[in-house]
């Protein structure tokens, strides 16, 4: 286990940063999960709203609501010592007005204990990031393929592929650091484009697709883990553990081992005392 550390604030990010070390992301969405990767050293955990797939087995993040997000960063900061712990804003619940999108976020910090929020779109939401900032509420933009807008890009795509989107995400990163925003999440772009961005900003890139020259990167708990055997893997997925072969391997023993008797085994189980036994076994059944 590792040892204690000093809990990681906006201003060791921003530190990371200057001093080009690397931050490591993960998303997590329970205790015991966020509990491990805390415990391995990883600098911040997402409360991702990627858990409408990947928790709730839907086919986009859209269905996730804010009172999932909250349900799921109670328990991921009530296990985490030192990690900064954000939260996604769901769908729809930042793009009203100003009022309505600090009262969500207010409802992810005060009830789900997050220490920051992250959310999606660039210079159009400027406003929101400054009022959030001013609030209190660490704000991480996200661009480049932004999942809650899947059915206006039109599927999960490489993003920023020519030069006039490259001008705009560059444009859009600069409009969300000008508003306050501590970092901002590069996703599926190419390494040339997340490189040149990363270059002029001063607050850190975090990347997922988006190749080795971001300041940070992030994965996805259940991808790294290839908690899903049987998932078509993501070209960007590096799986550090096959937890999911694992798990079904040892359900499929415990199956085997129940339908031949071998478990449970003598150790398993509890021996009453010579009193009851001898009422058990020793007396004339009635
Ligand atoms: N399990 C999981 N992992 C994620 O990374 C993730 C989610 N869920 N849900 C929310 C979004 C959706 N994301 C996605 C979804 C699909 C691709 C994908 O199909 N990527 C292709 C590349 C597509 C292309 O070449 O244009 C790949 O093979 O990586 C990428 C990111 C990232 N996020
Ligand atoms: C993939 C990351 C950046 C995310 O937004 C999520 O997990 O919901
Ligand atoms: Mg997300």
């Amino acid at each position: 286990m590792a040892q204690e550390r000093k809990p990681v604030t906006t201003v060791k990010l921003q530190k990371m940063k200057a001093s080009n070390e690397p931050i490591a992301m993960v998303t997590a969405y329970d205790f015991l999960s966020a509990r491990l990767a805390d415990e391995a050293g990883v600098d911040m955990i997402l409360v991702g709203d990627s858990l409408g797939n990947v928790i709730q087995g839907q086919e986009s993040t859209l269905p996730v609501t804010l009172d999932e997000i909250i349900y799921h960063t109670k328990m991921v900061t009530r296990a985490v010592k030192s990690a900064f712990v954000i939260a996604d804003m769901p769908f729809m619940t930042y793009h009203g007005s100003l009022d309505h999108t600090l009262h969500n976020a207010g409802r992810i910090m005060r009830e789900g204990l997050a220490k920051g929020i992250k959310l999606e779109g660039g210079e159009e939401l400027a406003p929101a990031v400054k009022a959030l900032t001013l609030a209190g509420v660490p704000v991480i933009g996200h661009l480049g393929l932004t999942p809650q807008s899947v059915h206006v890009i039109g599927g999960y795509r490489v993003q920023g592929k020519n030069s006039e989107q490259a001008r705009k995400m560059l444009k859009d990163a600069k409009a969300l650091q000008e508003a306050g925003a501590i970092a901002v999440v590069l996703e599926l772009i190419t390494e040339e484009l997340a490189e040149w961005i990363t270059n002029q900003l001063s607050i850190p890139t975090i990347g997922i697709g988006a190749g080795a020259s971001c300041d940070g990167q992030v994965l996805v708990f259940h991808d790294m883990l290839a908690y899903d055997p049987d998932d078509r893997r993501k070209k960007f997925v590096k799986v550090y553990a096959e937890v999911g072969r694992a798990i079904r391997d040892g359900f499929g023993d415990y199956v085997n081992d129940v339908k031949s008797r071998k478990f449970p085994s003598e150790s398993h189980g509890f021996k009453g005392d010579n009193e009851v036994l001898q009422y058990l076994y020793g007396s004339t059944l009635k």
